[in-house]
């Protein structure tokens, strides 16, 4: 475990809804991340995917065992480990480069050279024309690039994604997908992906965990031997996309 960047050692995790009832999210996960993978979790609605990724973000406490981040207890955010949610989270009334300065502006960076840093990031993800612009002047995508424009300027050393292109159409999904593996091959943060689409783990991920229904466990750890560029059209993609679905509809 000592080259892992992120670990989960025998996780449990439970939550009191408004009724008092007791609901155990996850249970007896033990994860380690290595140094520059590209993770993708899988795994039914409900199970415990979000809350995984929000223990790792520091957002949330496991209720007993362990999460790390390079050997010491993740207690709080910080702005080693990034974030990007489904839903676009820009600032209304901040233009778009603003938003991308939003981690500097927290981490201390002088404007100067904040303003400099959000410029070649939005460069990055195709967005640079529209630095001036609101977010409501912009399309679900170009959102979607601007939020994680902001989560890369400050640098993470780990990026979590939790469904990030889930609200897209399939045709800006995959040209998105596209643009942060380019990015990601580049940089070589690790990665932490959540996603309700076995397609999207495949294209993407060096490994794969697929998680059983609530309490969620690790119920399977892949790794995808295939090169990228992906090809979906080779037989290895649609074997490897046919046993993952089966272990997903498994009721346990
Ligand atoms: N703050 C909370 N309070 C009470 N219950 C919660 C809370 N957060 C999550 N849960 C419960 O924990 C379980 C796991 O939720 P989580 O959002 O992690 O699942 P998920 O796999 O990400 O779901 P989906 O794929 O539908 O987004 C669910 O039953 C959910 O209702």
């Amino acid at each position: 475990m000592s080259d892992s960047v992120l670990t989960a050692e025998n996780v449990y995790k439970e939550f009191w809804t408004s009724n008092r009832e007791r609901v155990a999210a996850l249970q007896a996960v033990s994860i380690a991340v290595p140094d520059n993978a590209f993770v993708c979790i899988v795994g039914p609605s409900g199970c415990g995917k979000s809350t995984l990724l929000r223990l790792f973000s520091g957002l949330e406490k496991p209720t007993s065992g362990q999460v790390s981040y390079r050997q010491k207890p993740v207690n709080r955010p910080s702005a080693q480990i990034g974030m990007v949610f489904q839903e676009y989270s820009l600032l209304p009334w901040r233009t778009v480069a603003d938003n991308v300065a939003l981690g500097l502006e927290f981490a201390g960076m002088p404007k100067g050279e904040r303003a400099g840093r959000a410029a070649d990031y939005l460069g990055l993800v195709g967005l640079g024309d529209f630095a001036q612009a609101y977010p409501h002047e912009l399309s679900g995508g170009m959102r979607q690039r601007a939020a994680i424009a902001r989560a890369l300027a400050v640098a993470p050393d780990v990026l979590l994604m939790d469904e990030p292109f889930g609200a897209l159409d399939a045709h800006m999904r995959i040209l998105l997908q596209k643009e942060l593996l380019r990015i990601w091959e580049n940089h070589r943060q690790t990665v932490i992906f959540v996603t309700h689409s076995v397609d999207e783990a495949l294209y993407l991920a060096d490994i794969i965990l697929v998680m059983s229904r609530r309490p969620g466990r690790i119920k399977a750890t892949i790794q995808v031997d295939m090169p990228r560029p992906r090809d979906r059209a080779i037989p290895r993609y649609g074997q490897l996309y046919a046993d993952i679905l089966a272990m997903m509809d498994e009721v346990t």
